[in-house]
């Protein structure tokens, strides 16, 4: 049950991904008798479960999708208004508690569109607001945005493009690949590693700018570690997945791999165009990514080449490529290498827009190059009393030498739990230290059916000419790699089960002078972790 039925809250959240629901919890649980409000366009919310802090800074997590009644049945203070964002009016702030100064103006013609409503002359304080698609006004003292991001597709509007970020483009996904026999998928970072790897029953044309897989990941060496995995089985799948999935209408719908009769359930009662929260680790687990042939997975990866032309069927009949390609496909792409392919359809996985709009309106937000919020080492935008969280933001503060932002789930969890208590830190008057977690970069994956550890700058990010690589290699099993810079450790790559990740992260936080052990560091006859114990 709702505690609130008014629209004026003390803390609104916007986004019900991982960032906006732990940042709302964190702020229902710690004030228990404030009102909270979760504004979320998607009717399914994310929410972490069965967290495990595996070390100082690496964790694990499931995450379940959720209705949202889930959540105010937990926190009775905290309501979720399910509906879409269109315009927010924060500096309505300013002139109430003069922290920044606007052109009058601007000052004027909020008020004048606030004398025009009965409802918002009774209301006490001319407060911030956020105005909804249902046309639903809600007030707010301390404001995170947590909106998420977008996939930044090759290009929009030509329905053989597709992206995949929410539950329904996944599902859209793997309807085409059930028709399909030959799809190119461009782009080479997390997205596409997955697919690759996943897609069985149709031909994969990969398209790499780069000279190696995985570049948003992994280095040459790593590259050449895990591709030998593409021409192998994968090995047999647990007949279920074990994170129940929702319809919207709350019902549990999709498990294992059903999901066909989940395709349908959620087919029909899908009635709303509101980008839904980013899929995570396993979203295509139980999911059957399978094509129109009887052939099992056929991937060939076509190097530092890049989109040239796209061309529709009509398109490329006329063109003096036409007598060069054989068979007929609904879209083609020309490379940069020279070669064409025609395909039933492109997956565009080149990378996220953090999802900025409706707030940018009428707003002085400063974005960052990547076209994020900016915030600052309290999670604050440039707009007073309002945070922001997750993928739509972009760290901006001077970050510790071993973190640095990537659009990850575990980030997305920390920067909305750590948000939360700054905005209760700022409510409270009490101050507030960067939280640890932005200490150490870090990150638990799957790649390939490997498990993957990242640390600190795992791929020498900055570091120039002035780092050092440590490999030890065992084909097949696993992949080690350790950057020193000045005899320091700053950074691991490890793939497989090496179970070196808690060693390396202490020898990385305490920043051990590590010289003298340098050819003993990957000696796999030396147990490191007694070694430094
Ligand atoms: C296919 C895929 C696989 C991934 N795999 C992994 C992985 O293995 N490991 C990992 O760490 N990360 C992974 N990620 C990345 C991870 O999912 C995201 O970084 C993370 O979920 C971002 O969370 P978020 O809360 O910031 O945003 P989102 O999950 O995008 O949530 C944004 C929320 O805001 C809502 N919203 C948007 N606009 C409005 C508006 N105007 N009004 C109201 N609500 C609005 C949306 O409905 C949504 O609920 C993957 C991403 C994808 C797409
Ligand atoms: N297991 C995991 O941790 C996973 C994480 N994710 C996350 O989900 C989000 C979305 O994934 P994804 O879309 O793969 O994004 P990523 O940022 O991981 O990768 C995007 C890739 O596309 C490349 N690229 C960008 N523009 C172009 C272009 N015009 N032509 C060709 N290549 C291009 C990028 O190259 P460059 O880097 O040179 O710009 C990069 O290789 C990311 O935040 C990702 O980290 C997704 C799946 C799994």
């Amino acid at each position: 049950m709702a505690a609130n039925t008014k629209n004026s809250f003390k803390f609104v959240v916007v986004g019900g991904g991982i960032a906006g629901v732990t940042c709302s919890e964190q702020l229902a649980s710690q004030f228990p008798s404030a009102d909270v409000a979760l504004v979320t366009a998607a009717p399914l919310i994310k929410a972490v479960c069965n967290f495990k802090q595996v070390s100082k800074t690496l964790e694990e997590f499931d995450v379940e999708e959720k209705p949202s009644t889930v959540l105010e049945e937990k926190y009775p203070n905290l309501r979720v208004i399910q509906s879409a964002v269109e315009a927010l009016h924060a500096q309505q702030h300013a002139g109430h508690r003069g922290q920044r100064s606007y052109s009058q103006s601007a000052v004027a013609s909020t008020v004048r569109m606030f004398e025009n409503d009965d409802r918002e002359v009774r209301m006490p304080y001319r407060t911030p607001t956020l105005l909804t698609v249902d046309g639903l006004k809600v007030h707010y003292e301390k404001l995170c945005i947590c909106s998420g991001g977008r996939p930044k597709l090759l290009t929009q509007d030509n329905p053989n493009v597709l992206g995949i970020r929410d539950t329904d483009s996944a599902q859209e996904f793997q309807k085409r690949l059930s028709q399909a026999k030959r799809i190119v998928v461009v782009g080479n970072g997390g997205i596409a590693l997955e697919l690759v790897y996943e897609v069985e029953g149709c031909e994969v044309v990969w398209a790499v700018k780069d000279n190696a897989i995985g570049n948003t990941f992994f280095d040459v060496g790593a590259a050449q570690f895990l591709i030998p995995t593409l021409n192998t089985d994968k090995p047999e799948r647990a007949a279920t997945c074990k994170r129940v999935r929702y319809t919207i209408d709350g019902q549990p719908a999709i498990q294992g791999p059903d999901i066909a009769t989940g395709v349908d359930r959620l087919g029909q009662c899908r009635a709303f165009e509101e980008p839904g929260s980013a899929l995570g680790p396993d979203w295509h687990e139980g999911i059957r990514l399978r094509g129109a042939e009887e052939v099992c997975r056929r991937v060939s990866v076509e190097y530092e080449t890049e989109v040239k032309r796209i061309y529709t069927q009509q398109e490329f009949l006329l063109s003096p490529l036409a007598s060069q390609t054989s068979g007929s496909w609904p879209v083609y792409v020309e490379l940069t290498n020279g070669k064409t392919f025609g395909c039933d359809f492109i997956v565009s996985a080149t990378g996220v827009v953090p999802n900025t709009e409706p707030f940018l309106h009428g707003n002085n937000f400063e974005l960052a190059e990547d076209s994020g919020l900016r915030v600052d080492d309290h999670m604050k935008t440039s707009e007073p009393d309002v945070y922001s969280a997750g993928d739509v933001c972009t760290a901006s503060w001077e970050a510790s030498h071993l973190w640095q932002q990537m659009r990850l789930w575990t980030q997305a969890r920390q920067m909305g739990w750590y948000a939360g208590r700054c905005m209760a830190a700022d409510v409270l008057n009490e101050t507030i230290e960067l939280d640890f977690c932005f200490e150490l970069f870090s990150h638990i994956t799957k790649f390939f059916n490997y498990k993957v550890v990242l640390l600190g700058k795992f791929n020498g990010q900055g570091l120039g000419l002035n780092q050092e690589l440590l490999v030890r290699c065992s084909k097949g099993l696993e992949y080690v790699k350790v950057v020193l810079s000045g005899g320091r450790m700053v950074g691991a790559v490890l793939i497989g089960e090496t179970d070196l990740e808690e060693t390396f992260e202490n020898l990385i936080l305490n920043q051990m002078d590590l010289t003298p052990y340098r050819d003993e560091l990957l000696n796999p006859n030396i147990d490191i972790e007694d070694y430094f114990d």
